[in-house]
Order: structure tokens, then C-alpha cells, then sequence
């Protein structure tokens, strides 16, 4: 039960990654200002969340099961919660996807945007009502710069987080009549469990449907640059869990933050040169003449894009 002045929390996929570690910061707040329901769909993996819990569990943190992709999951799990009132609602269960497009399957691509749009519809659609009832709440998306910027050979994960991010654009605008805030968290790429996964997928994959020029490109140009982008840039689940504290914390919460500094001049080619041009040639030359040039031209971007679509994003890592 939250005690008076508390936030109440819920955070969806919490039983690794992200979701994991922003559930056990706000738990572990030393002010005590939140009152967390972690969520997963699978109670069996609770035990990395209890050891990280620590001392705040079924004190300030509650562990609790939550399906994104099941209307009765998500009832029963706010049927739980005193009075139904969420004040802060971190949307974080997601799922990747990576290959080549033509080896991909509708249906595959559906449950895709099953968890990564409609998980997140189907709570927001649940808690609309009683935050606006309550003229107050807080809406948090764990995005990612791929919803703003798509990535080769990330086809339908883009097309999905831009998805979520066009619902949100979209939404936000009235909910600010209800004194409801939205924010999409935008990271990087992150050091959890979450490119193992897709590594591990794509291994047993024989890419049925693809020509072989395709998945030599995939499998040979690619997936090397991308675990290369994922040593040199990527961020711990945990400076992602600070950063969305932050937000979190904010008297009137930002619509959108990127957590990554490094990976800005990636996102403002897009608004540098309105033909789209100068990022789809940028994107095409740091992969296929990836290697030295890459981290030149990476530096040179920054330059070009010269900060100037930079806000106070702190820094990587
Ligand atoms: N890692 C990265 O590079 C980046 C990740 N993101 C986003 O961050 C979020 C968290 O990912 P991350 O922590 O990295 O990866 P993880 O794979 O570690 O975490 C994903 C979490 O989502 C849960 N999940 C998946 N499907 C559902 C569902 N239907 N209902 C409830 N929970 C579900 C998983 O549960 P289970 O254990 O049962 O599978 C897991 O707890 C995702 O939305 C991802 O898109 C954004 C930018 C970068
Ligand atoms: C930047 C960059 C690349 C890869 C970017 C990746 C892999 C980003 C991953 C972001 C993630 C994982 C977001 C999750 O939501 C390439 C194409 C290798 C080369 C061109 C520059």
C-alpha cells in the first residue's frame, strides 16, 4: 500500500534489462518518494528482480504479473492496485527484431507490433480513464532512437517504435488539457540482455527467402558493425533507469529525451537535410566503408550537425 505523498509506479517488463533496474532505482529512492509495481509476464523469472530488490522488497517495490499483450493480464493486475491509481505508468516491455526483410514473416512482424505498439495502447488505454478522472498522471514509453531514425536490417522493430511514437505525439497534446504528461524515453543502444537475444535468433536463422547477396551484407557487414556500435556506444540499463528517473522527477516532464549524446548527429541528419539524402547516404557509407572511416565520419557528424540539436542530454554511460 502506498503511503501518503508517494507516487505509485508501474512499470512493465521488469524481469530483466531496463525494466529491471529502473524498478529497484525507484525503489531504492532515499527520499521514499515512490511506490513501485514491477511488473513481468512470467513470475518464474522473478528471482534476478528479488536479489536486486534487496531490502525494498514488498516495501517499496511489489513485484506483480502483467502480460502487455492480454486485455484480462492487464485488468487483473490493476484490479489489484488500491484504488486502481497509477500515477506513473514506464512502459518499458519490448521486443527486437533484426534481418533481412524478405526472410521475415507478416505474422512475425505482427507480434512485433502486438507488444511494442498495442502492449503499450492497451495500458495507456487502461489507465486513461482514472488519470483523467484524477486531472493528473505521467505516461513514460521506453522508446529508442530507432523510433525517431530508422536503422538498416531493424525494418519492422523501426517501423514499431515509430508506431508508438506517432501515437504518442499524437495523444499528448490533448492530455495536456488533463494536466497528464507523456514522455518517450529515447535510448541508444544498451548493454542488456536484448541484442543476446536477437544474436541468438538470427544464429539459428537460415534467412529462408532472402538471396544470398542479402544475408552476406547481414551477416557479414552488419551484425559486425552493429555489436561494434553496441561496445563503443552503448549504455548500461542502469544510466537508462537515471535518465528516466530524471524525467520522471521533472516539474513539467519533456516529451521527448535522448539518453545518448553520442548517437544525436545520427538523429539531426534527418533535420539537417529535409530530402532525407544526407542520412540515408551517411547511414550507407558508415556501413558498407564501416572500419577507420567509421569513427572519422562519426566525430565528423558531430561537426557537421554541430551541436546545435543538442539539449541537455547527460552524458553516455
Ligand atoms: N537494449 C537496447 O539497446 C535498447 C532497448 N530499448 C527498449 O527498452 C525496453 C527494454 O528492453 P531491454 O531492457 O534492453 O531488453 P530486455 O530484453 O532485457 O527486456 C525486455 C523486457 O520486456 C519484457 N517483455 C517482452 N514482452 C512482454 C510482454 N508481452 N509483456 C510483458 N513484458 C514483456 C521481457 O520479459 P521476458 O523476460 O518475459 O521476455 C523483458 O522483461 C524495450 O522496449 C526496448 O525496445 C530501447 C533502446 C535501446
Ligand atoms: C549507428 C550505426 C549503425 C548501427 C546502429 C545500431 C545497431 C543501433 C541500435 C540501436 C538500438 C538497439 C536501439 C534499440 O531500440 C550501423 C548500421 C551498424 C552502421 C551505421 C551507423
Amino acid at each position: 500500500m502506498a503511503s501518503d505523498g508517494q507516487k505509485v509506479v508501474l512499470i512493465t517488463g521488469c524481469s530483466s534489462g531496463i525494466g529491471l533496474r529502473l524498478a529497484v532505482q525507484l525503489a531504492s529512492d532515499p527520499l521514499k518518494r515512490f511506490h513501485v509495481i514491477a511488473t513481468m509476464r512470467n513470475l518464474s523469472k522473478k528471482g534476478k528482480l528479488e536479489e536486486a530488490a534487496g531490502a525494498t522488497l514488498n516495501k517499496t517495490l511489489h513485484i506483480a504479473q502483467l502480460d502487455v499483450c492480454y486485455d484480462e493480464s492487464v485488468t487483473q493486475c490493476l484490479s489489484s492496485i488500491q484504488a486502481g491509481r497509477v500515477d506513473i505508468v514506464v512502459n518499458n516491455a519490448g521486443v527486437g527484431k533484426i534481418g533481412p526483410v524478405e526472410s521475415l514473416s507478416i505474422e512475425e512482424m505482427k507480434t512485433i507490433f502486438e507488444t511494442n505498439l498495442f502492449g503499450v495502447v492497451r495500458m495507456i488505454k487502461a489507465l486513461l480513464p482514472d488519470m483523467k478522472k484524477r486531472q493528473s498522471g505521467h505516461i513514460v514509453v521506453m522508446s529508442s532512437v530507432i523510433g525517431l531514425q530508422g536503422v538498416v536490417f531493424n525494418d519492422v522493430y523501426a517501423a514499431s517504435k515509430f508506431a508508438i511514437e506517432g501515437f504518442c505525439e499524437s495523444l499528448a497534446v490533448q492530455l495536456l488539457k488533463f494536466n497528464i504528461y507523456v514522455s518517450m524515453i529515447e535510448p541508444g543502444p544498451v548493454n542488456t540482455e536484448f541484442e543476446m537475444k536477437l544474436m541468438e535468433e538470427v544464429s539459428q536463422s537460415e534467412f529462408p527467402g532472402a538471396d544470398p547477396v542479402t544475408v552476406q551484407y547481414f551477416k557479414d557487414v552488419y551484425l559486425p558493425a552493429s555489436h561494434d556500435i553496441f561496445m563503443t556506444m552503448g549504455q548500461t540499463p542502469d544510466a537508462i533507469a537515471q535518465a528516466t528517473m530524471k524525467v520522471i522527477s521533472m516539474e513539467r516532464p519533456v516529451f521527448r529525451y535522448q539518453t545518448n549524446v553520442l548517437y544525436t548527429p545520427l538523429i539531426a541528419m534527418k533535420y539537417a537535410d529535409n530530402t532525407g539524402n544526407l542520412s540515408v547516404r551517411t547511414f550507407y557509407n558508415l556501413l558498407f566503408n564501416h572500419g577507420t572511416m567509421f569513427k572519422i565520419s562519426l566525430t565528423l557528424l558531430r561537426i557537421i550537425t554541430c551541436n546545435c540539436f543538442r539539449s541537455g542530454e547527460i552524458s553516455p554511460n
